[in-house]
């Protein structure tokens, strides 16, 4: 059996204008996915697994899904995600968190799913924070999906400031259980994925009360619902929030208690306990419970990388064939991919999809390491690691919403269609922007380990500096950008620090001048996230140098070299004001820039649509499934738009019948009437 993903391999039926695209690739699609997916071996088992998908027809949507009410959706997200349950260990090695990722996408899409939760963050924290014993009594049983779970953290009144949590625990000395209770309607959990209709466990967050004293947020076990009936137990009040901008496949939930008991060890204690007695074990760190927080944002680079290669993936072989207007040759209509403003919408956001996903893997590796550490109790990481993830989420889910909509838009009225599935990874990828930590919330945290580490390079103890931040007490030189990266970078170095230095001496003076901490904070607030901002992009751009710096394979080193050259002239001239502005970088040298990213946008052409083929997702996974539909939509491989478009429509619901009843009871009554 052929793999349907081969550049090489260019099959028959193929719009030809997508044909002569891979023709011009200059690199093997298969090999930059080994370098996007890390490892021959991880690209490979991507395709597997979606060819092995491809081929079971219960995996593949029974309808369109934008033609679905919210309720069919649930029927069918759940249909999907139990059906592939049942072909999970067949498909997939069960301990591999990527594959299984993979393999959901594939099958459910950006809908989500009442079991999506279940495994990004349900299961985590008790792995995280549940001791040994914890893990021995329900970790088996959620892997195995014997009971499904929900991580209800955020309230009606409270989700950015945890510690204002409402949701009380408050421990019984005399009947050594935990009294959860919900105090006013603003202490419903409320937005909990899985929790309004599926879940019948949650990880709880609630404040933890001891003898009155409030101990802050901590996690505990709870069963919601009878493992039988499904039923809520007495004392919970659960169920849907409505529906929503996109995820309208998931029940998002709320959750009241009203004085629910449940035992003291359900407490989630690896890292703190309360004893029988009502005594207090502290962690090891102030915010060992917020460690799953840092888990999951240390995933969002590589995931929003990918929502946002999804999304171009599909804008970009459209603008293949999309045939409009003329250039020189006026016999024949060019592809909008010609015109340079399209390019210039679609090519940056390809770089920025590459270097979300490289430092993306570098994140992840970096959680993986402070895990470790943590677990051997050294806590030391933590705060680093807090920072720079903070900053991370905010700038990778901000700009995958503008280079989604950006896909949208090169697409023109097609884009728009529901047909074109860009709405749906829009709503699903711009949520990150919320969900984890509210963007401005988390810039501001990364700012204040930014002001910190001024103060220190302020107070000459650059020594002190970690290895990301010792630029802040970096020299100013003059660069040449002509010499190459390294020159961008410290021209980036200089602009970030800066930023960082003024948010800092703005900060200094307002509370010198008599305005108490927090306020001064606040009135600096817009310059410290423009500096939190800066210190991540370039982090980014360290990470996409690092990781073509490390390519071994020329051609695919040539190639990711123009997206790199792209990137940092794309990513410096949107902030060359701040270099202008004290003479660092000079008119000439933003005329280069320009001149830079033009001719970068010309040595990307030939390599565009073979740049997102190397993403290699399935038809299937872009909604555009080969077994049952075979007329969806814009980003399909072989590029027949058109005849799919008008076949996609004819299956609209609207259009089973011919005269609808907003006519009949309506629109005709009234031409009746107008007529007399
Ligand atoms: C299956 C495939 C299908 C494809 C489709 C699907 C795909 C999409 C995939 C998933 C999406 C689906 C669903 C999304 C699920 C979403 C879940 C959630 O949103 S869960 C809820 C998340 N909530 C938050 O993130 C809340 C944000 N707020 C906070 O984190 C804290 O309140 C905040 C802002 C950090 C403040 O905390 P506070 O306790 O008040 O701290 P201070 O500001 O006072 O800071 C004190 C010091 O503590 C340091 N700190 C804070 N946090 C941490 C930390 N985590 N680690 C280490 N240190 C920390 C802080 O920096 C301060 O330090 P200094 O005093 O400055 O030294
Ligand atoms: C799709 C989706 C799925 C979710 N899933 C879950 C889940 O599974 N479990 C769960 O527990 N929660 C979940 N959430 C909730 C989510 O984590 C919160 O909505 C998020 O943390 C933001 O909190 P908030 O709603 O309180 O926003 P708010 O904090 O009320 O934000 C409103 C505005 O206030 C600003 N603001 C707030 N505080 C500050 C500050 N200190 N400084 C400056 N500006 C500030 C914000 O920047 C924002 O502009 C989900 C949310 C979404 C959208």
């Amino acid at each position: 059996m052929t793999m349907v993903f081969l550049n090489k391999e260019i099959r028959d039926g193929d719009n030809p204008d997508l044909t002569e695209e891979r023709k011009t690739a200059t690199f093997d699609t298969n090999k930059m996915a080994e370098v996007i997916y890390g490892s021959e071996k991880l690209a490979r088992r991507r395709r597997e697994i979606s060819q092995a998908v491809s081929l079971i027809p219960e995996l593949a949507d029974s309808k369109p899904l934008p033609f679905l009410s919210r309720n069919e959706k649930i029927l069918e997200s759940t249909r999907k995600v139990t059906a592939l349950n049942e072909h999970l260990p067949r498909l997939i090695n069960m301990n591999d968190e990527d594959e299984a990722w993979h393999i959901h996408s594939e099958v459910i899409g950006f809908e989500g799913n009442p079991l999506a939760l279940h495994h990004s963050l349900f299961i985590p924290p008790l792995v995280i924070q549940g001791s040994d014993e914890q893990h021995e009594k329900w970790l088996g049983r959620a892997k195995r999906r014997e009971i499904i779970g929900c991580y209800a953290q955020t309230e009606l009144g409270h989700g950015s400031n945890i510690r204002k949590l409402e949701t009380t625990a408050t421990y019984s000395l005399s009947t050594q259980e935990f009294i959860l209770h919900t105090p006013t309607i603003n202490a419903l959990k409320w937005w909990p994925g899985a929790l309004g209709k599926s879940s019948n466990h949650a990880v709880v967050v609630a404040s933890l009360i001891i003898k009155e004293q409030n101990y802050g947020p901590h996690l505990f076990m709870v069963q919601i619902r009878d493992e039988q009936s499904h039923e809520p137990l007495p004392g919970i009040a659960v169920g849907d929030i409505g529906p929503k901008m996109a995820f309208n496949g998931a029940d998002n939930g709320f959750l009241g208690f009203n004085n629910f008991r449940i035992p003291r060890g359900n407490l989630l204690n690896r890292h703190c306990n309360v004893e029988v007695d009502g005594t207090y074990v502290r962690p090891p760190h102030d915010k060992m419970n917020y460690a799953g927080m840092i888990r999951v944002r240390s995933r969002m680079a590589a995931e929003q990388g990918t929502f946002m290669a999804q999304a171009l993936t599909i804008a970009v072989r459209y603008s293949a064939v999309r045939r409009q207007g003329f250039l020189e040759n006026k016999s024949q209509e060019v592809k909008v991919l010609d015109y340079q403003t399209q390019q210039h919408r679609l090519f940056p956001a390809i770089a920025r999809s590459y270097a979300f996903i490289f430092c993306g893997f570098e994140t992840i590796q970096k959680y993986e390491t402070l895990q470790n550490e943590m677990n051997s109790g050294n806590v030391s990481l933590m705060a680093d690691l807090h920072a720079l993830t903070s900053g991370i989420k905010s700038v990778v889910t901000y700009q995958t919403g503008e280079g989604i909509e950006q896909a949208r838009m090169a697409c023109g009225g097609h884009g728009y269609s529901m047909a074109s599935y860009i709405s749906e990874i829009y709503g699903c990828a711009i949520g990150g922007c919320t969900y984890e930590g509210e963007n401005m919330v988390m810039l501001l945290q990364l700012a204040r380990y930014l002001v910190k580490s001024v103060e220190l390079a302020m107070r000459g103890k650059p020594g002190d500096l970690g290895p990301m931040v010792a630029y802040l007490a970096y020299p100013d030189i003059k660069v040449d950008l002509v010499t190459g990266p390294e020159a961008y970078v410290k021209m980036f170095q200089h602009i970030s620090k800066r930023q960082s230095i003024k948010a800092t001496e703005k900060f200094h003076r307002k509370m010198e001048s008599g305005v108490s901490r927090d306020e001064a904070w606040n009135q600096c607030a817009v310059e410290l996230t423009r500096a939190s901002r800066l210190h991540t992009r370039l982090y980014i751009i360290e990470t996409f140098i690092r990781r073509v710096d490390s390519i071994e394979d020329l051609s695919i080193k040539m190639v990711l070299t123009d997206l790199m050259n792209l990137h940092l002239n794309y990513e410096l001239l949107d902030v060359a004001s701040y270099a202008l502005e004290d003479g660092f970088m000079s008119s000439t040298q933003m005329g280069f820039i320009k001149n830079q990213l033009y001719s970068s946008l010309e040595k990307i052409r030939p390599n565009a649509v073979s740049l997102v083929d190397s993403f290699q997702f399935s038809d299937l996974q872009l909604r555009s499934n080969l077994l049952n539909f075979l007329f969806q939509v814009l980003g399909r491989r072989d590029g027949h738009v058109y005849q799919n478009l008008f076949e996609w429509a004819k299956s609209s619901p609207l259009n089973q019948t011919e005269v609808l009843p907003s006519v009949t009871q309506y629109l005709k009554p009234m031409m009746e009437k107008a007529k007399l």
